[in-house]
């Protein structure tokens, strides 16, 4: 990889979190420098909104970036260095969707845990694979994409299908806001934490905390008996986090900690353990999506609106974990830094008792080349017999996008640990099919009734 000015692109450019994102970038201008930016989507309309508000984060700390606002992928990519994915298929409108139809037949609505993570994952797959082919064909060919396009457990498994050889790293932020708060619980700086954690993305957990050394997790364990993973630095540090469903969440951590002490959850997997209590404290008809809506884009979009009238930005953007875990991951890829990151990963024996293929999440050395992933070894029994599960409903989902295959849709729903029955599942995969008919492929039934179909 050169030295140097980069070409980024962001593919999703319209995103909440374009702004965060590149705030982090200038802030660390001296460790990846920047000749261009370029923003991309294909909701040109929505993204001119967000365009003054990233000209005007660019310009406070530079004049000679150069900035580029565009639909047309060639322009987007033509000899970029760096992609940053961050595309939600469908927006808003389908992760509403996504949440509200399964709570309808009383089973958790999440947009990337459960029968909504399903969905997103069909809408996302193939316009993953159609930006890894527009990036080769127009980008630099060392090009990197680091992908925060959810839900990145089932895109990283349906790029490792479709496209084995692409240079695209898939990364979550959930882990390292988990480190913000256990640092702020420990009081350290959160990159004095090293931790050991196995799992697939968001369904995983840590083993050891380190801090200098020396393993702090059981001190994490006592606060968690008492407050959850909730710190007073969680809502200070993030706003978003001071919201009620992220408050609760933070909180579950308790629970499932009070049943099986011996490592800490990623808090996603309330969805998974205590799918009953999520259900009873959702209400059906106003959702996460909705709280984002009426929150952060709204306020993002009012922010967007008053700076074009009175050419003062307010503060309408949140810089957090978000921004800076994926300029780090980006100047370990740059620059070969092989620094410790927890990223979605080939298997490849890093958890000794998970299949060698699967795309898990644990710790890796950050090279030019990529990922190497650390060896956390054998999972207890319990953990690996959830972890198969997960895989499995995932990996199916995979296929019945590839194959158009609604029998493995089906499964895929059916294996889920959310979906409580069989019944469950095929209802809420024929209103999603329904919903969703502008972005799935088509399902074909191979049977029905006994009798196959077309
Ligand atoms: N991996 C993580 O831990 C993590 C963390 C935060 C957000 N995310 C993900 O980041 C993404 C953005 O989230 P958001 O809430 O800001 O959503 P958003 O709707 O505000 O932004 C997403 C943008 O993607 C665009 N888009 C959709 N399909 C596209 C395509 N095929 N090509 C190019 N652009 C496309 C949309 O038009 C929209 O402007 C989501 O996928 C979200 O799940 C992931
Ligand atoms: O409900 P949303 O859209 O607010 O968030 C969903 C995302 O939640 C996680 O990301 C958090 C992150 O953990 C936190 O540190 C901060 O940066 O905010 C993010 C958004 O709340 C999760 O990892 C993502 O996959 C979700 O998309
Ligand atoms: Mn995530």
């Amino acid at each position: 990889m050169k030295k140097s000015p980069f070409i980024l692109a962001i593919a999703g450019g319209g995103s909440t979190y374009t702004p965060g994102i590149v705030k982090s970038l200038m802030v660390r201008l001296a460790d990846f420098p920047l000749a261009e930016i370029r923003l991309y989507d294909i909701d040109s309309q929505r993204q001119q909104i967000i365009a003054p508000v990233v000209e005007k984060v660019i310009r406070d700390h530079s004049d000679s970036i150069k900035f580029t606002v565009t639909s047309d992928a060639e322009v987007a990519f033509s000899q970029a260095n760096f992609v940053f994915a961050q595309m939600r298929v469908g927006q808003y409108k389908m992760r509403e969707q996504d949440e509200k139809i399964p709570l309808r037949h009383g089973v958790v609505g999440q947009e990337t845990c459960g029968p909504g993570g399903l969905a997103y994952g069909l809408r996302t797959i193939l316009p993953m694979v159609e930006l890894i082919d527009l990036v080769e064909r127009y980008a630099d060919n060392n090009a990197w994409i680091v992908n925060y396009s959810n839900p990145a457990a089932i895109v990283a498994e349906g790029v490792r299908r479709l496209r084995p050889q692409a240079r695209v790293l898939n990364i979550c932020d959930m882990p390292v806001a988990a480190m913000r708060n256990i640092a702020a619980i420990l009081g350290v700086d959160r990159h004095q934490v090293t931790v050991d954690y196995f799992g697939l993305n968001h369904f995983g957990w840590f083993t050891h905390l380190y801090v200098d050394g020396v393993d702090r997790l059981a001190e994490v364990r006592e606060h968690v008996a008492r407050f959850g993973l909730l710190t007073e630095d969680a809502a200070a540090t993030d706003p978003q986090h001071a919201d009620p469903s992220w408050v609760k969440t933070w909180r579950n951590i308790k629970p499932i900690m009070d049943h099986f002490p011996d490592f800490l959850p990623n808090p996603y997997l309330q969805y998974y353990l205590m799918p009953n209590q999520i259900v009873e404290h959702q209400d059906p008809d106003y959702t996460r999506a909705n709280e984002v809506m009426d929150g952060r884009e709204k306020k993002l979009f009012a922010a967007a609106a008053e700076y074009q009238q009175t050419g003062i930005l307010p503060d309408a953007f949140h810089v957090g974990v978000h921004g800076a875990f994926i300029v780090d991951v980006a100047c370990s890829l740059a620059f070969d830094l092989r620094q410790r990151h927890l990223v979605i990963v080939e298997n490849r024996g890093a958890i000794a008792n998970l299949p060698y293929d699967a795309m898990v999440e644990v710790p890796a050395y950050i090279t030019a080349q990529g990922p190497e992933p650390v060896r956390m070894g054998n999972v207890p029994q319990f953990h690996r017999a959830l972890l198969e599960q997960q895989l499995a409903s995932e990996q199916l989902l995979v296929e019945a996008t590839m194959e158009g295959s609604y029998e493995k849709a089906l499964q895929a729903f059916t294996l889920n640990r959310t979906v409580p029955t069989m019944q469950h599942a095929k209802a809420i995969l024929d209103e999603m099919i329904a919903a969703n008919q502008d972005y799935w492929p088509a399902l074909k039934q191979a049977f029905k009734d006994g009798q196959p179909q077309s």
